[in-house]
């Protein structure tokens, strides 16, 4: 049987093994739930940078730029890491770059993976179902914040694993432990995680609707993968 196993922070991927392995990465507040619901709504690439000023720099290849940093839009960025202002309009044509705190990082320490997939509540099915179909052991690599664990991409992480329990096995203690974590707390999920220290950090900005989208299931059926450095929607 394939095997589901959790890294709960970039910090700690170095002891885990990524080749050959599905890495899912996640960072529920809110950067992978930004790009899935950018790619939704008509973005048709986009790149990561660990950097604002080589993020900026693609403002003059015709990408649209975002990112933040401590939750802050950048200053001259087309948008910071909200997705809310995603679904705002239509951005069919559009190529975008992003720098964020946690998720784009946790992008970059992926790059030994068979395949990376960017995990968020709004696309969990589509994700489950691509998951379903192929032949292989997954990470679930958690952004956290700034190095530190957090509930939100934990319990995603435990949201996944026991959907994927028919098909994949749970041997690592992390996986076992946010199974049971999503168990208990799933089915009051926004509650729960309302107590969270990022969602906390948001209300303190004032993105309070920012926090409803990235807690609700199923929005899109979209999988965001990376291919050649380039995150791209599969149907
Ligand atoms: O924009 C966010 O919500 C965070 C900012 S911070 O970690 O609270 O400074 O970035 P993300 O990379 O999406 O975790």
């Amino acid at each position: 049987m394939r095997q589901i196993e959790v890294c709960f922070s970039p910090e700690l991927i170095h002891l885990h093994e990524l080749q050959g392995k599905i890495v899912v990465v996640v960072d529920i507040f809110r950067a992978t739930t930004t790009m899935v619901t950018a790619l939704s709504n008509g973005i048709e690439e986009i790149r990561t940078f660990a950097d604002k000023e080589s993020c900026r720099e693609m403002q003059s290849q015709g990408y649209l730029v975002a990112g933040e940093r401590n939750g802050k839009t950048i200053e001259g960025f087309d948008l910071g890491n909200s997705p809310v202002a995603f679904l705002k309009k239509d951005y069919s044509g559009n190529k975008l770059a992003m720098t964020t705190t946690n998720g784009t990082l946790a992008i970059s320490k992926s790059q030994e993976a068979d395949e990376i997939l960017i995990g968020a509540f709004p696309n969990l099915s589509a994700t489950i179902q691509y998951i379903q179909q192929q032949d292989k052991d997954v990470l679930i690599h958690c952004a956290g914040w700034k190095g530190k664990f957090n509930l939100e991409d934990s319990l995603y992480a435990g949201a996944l694993v026991k959907s994927l329990e028919s098909t994949h096995l749970s041997e690592d203690d992390g996986a076992m432990a946010m199974k049971s974590l999503f168990e208990k707390e799933g089915h009051q999920m926004k509650q729960f995680l309302s107590q969270a220290s990022h969602a906390k950090r948001l209300q303190n900005h004032g993105i309070e609707h920012d926090i409803d989208i990235c807690l609700t299931l199923d929005l899109f059926n979209i999988v965001g993968k990376v291919f050649k450095g380039q995150i791209l929607k599969k149907i």
